[in-house]
């Protein structure tokens, strides 16, 4: 069995982490952490996992951690693990960083978007990109992943067919996104409180996405010449879920029935994507509670648009279950271990 360390475990990323590790067959959850609440039982924050866990939250000793733990999840606010990690990496302790602070390779960049410091750029250079299954290296090797954003995630399954194969004009994309509000992690705050998110609907971060400067850095690797994207987020009076709705203009005149049949083949061997098909779209429900990226394509002949639906569960596929798949990457093991699990329905 390997050791996990969950740092940030009160947040709602690292309550996820526990309840997927604690059944993880080759790993077991070894030590949890915040910054506040040290020495009480993990369970206090989350009555759920009453009689299932028996950790108390420990505060973060870098040293202590990194010698006795084999692999290193931090699912910490933006800010903190940059400066965290390069502790955790030295006795070559396996990193996974599920915040934003590792994904842009651009310090500049980082810095303009988040509007805090950025991490080294040595450490920029060793993360490696984790949307598990367009990652181009065997990561058994690797001691460092930058797991991808919620909306990356979505927006990067959906597009990536169409633009690794040059099947839209790369200036055209608009990204229109919605989430729920587990999104925003515990905290309260005035944009995701109940009053003002239930019944109703709500457009946020307007041509200021922190993850705009992500999908777009993604898509570039692909194709140099695709961009810059409009995207969009709103608010949606649900708990979990990202459905991000995607629209360009094709190169060339196409029909659904070819590009449906050009994203089954793309991702023929990965598990997680499943592909709509027969006229049918996903929806967040379709993959709420589970690891999977549901896509739906159709083209529109009259405006000779193509539009794409991606939907995932934004703490799942969007963060701790991502995160795991990467870590069974990483070790070596069936990438769907501890995570092949059907979504919650209804
Ligand atoms: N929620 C989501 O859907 C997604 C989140 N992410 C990213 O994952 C990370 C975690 O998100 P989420 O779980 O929602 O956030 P939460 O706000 O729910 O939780 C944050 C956690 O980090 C801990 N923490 C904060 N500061 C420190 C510190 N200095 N040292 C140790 N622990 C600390 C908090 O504990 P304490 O209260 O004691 O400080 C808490 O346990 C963020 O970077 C987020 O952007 C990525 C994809 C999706
Ligand atoms: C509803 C809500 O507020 N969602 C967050 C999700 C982003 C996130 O989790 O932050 P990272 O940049 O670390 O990925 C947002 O839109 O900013």
């Amino acid at each position: 069995m390997r050791k996990a360390a969950i740092i940030g475990a009160t947040g709602y990323g690292g309550a996820e982490l526990v309840r997927i590790l604690h059944q993880h067959p080759h790993v077991s959850i070894h030590s949890v952490h915040a910054s506040t609440l040290h020495g009480e039982p993990l369970v206090k924050s989350f009555p759920h996992m009453q009689e299932l866990i028996n950790h108390r939250l420990e505060a973060v000793n870098v040293e202590k951690i990194s010698q006795e733990a084999d692999i290193i999840f931090t699912a910490t606010p933006s800010g903190v693990a940059r400066d965290l990690v390069p502790g955790f990496l030295k006795n070559g302790t396996k990193v996974i960083d599920l915040s934003g602070d590792f994904r842009i390779t651009n310090q500049e960049i980082y810095e303009q978007w988040y509007g805090i410091k950025a991490a080294d750029q040595a450490l920029l250079n060793q993360a490696v990109y984790g949307l598990t299954e367009w990652i181009d290296m065997d990561v058994t090797e690797t001691n460092f992943i930058s797991n991808p954003g919620c909306f990356p995630t979505a927006v990067l399954l959906g597009l990536a067919p169409l633009v690794k194969q040059q099947k839209i004009d790369g200036g055209s994309i608009i990204i229109d996104a919605k989430t729920g509000v587990s999104g925003s992690g515990k905290g309260l705050s005035q944009v995701t409180h109940f009053s003002g998110t239930n019944d109703n609907f709500k457009i946020y971060k307007v041509n200021q996405h922190q993850h705009t400067p992500e999908i777009e850095q993604g898509l570039k690797k692909w194709h140099p010449h695709v961009g810059p994207v409009t995207f969009s987020t709103h608010l949606a009076p649900m708990t979990r879920g990202i459905m991000a709705t995607m629209y360009m203009t094709a190169t060339e005149k196409t029909a659904t029935e070819d590009l449906i049949e050009l994203y089954q083949s793309v991702y023929e061997n990965d598990p997680f994507i499943r592909i709509h098909s027969n006229g049918s779209f996903p929806t967040t429900k379709d993959v709420s509670g589970s690891n999977f990226c549901d896509i739906g394509v159709t083209y529109d002949e009259r405006t000779n648009r193509i539009m794409v639906i991606s939907v995932i569960d934004n703490l799942i596929k969007g963060a701790s279950g991502q995160a795991v798949q990467n870590m069974n990457k990483m070790l070596g093991i069936d990438e769907k271990t501890g995570i092949d699990f059907m979504p919650v329905f209804p």
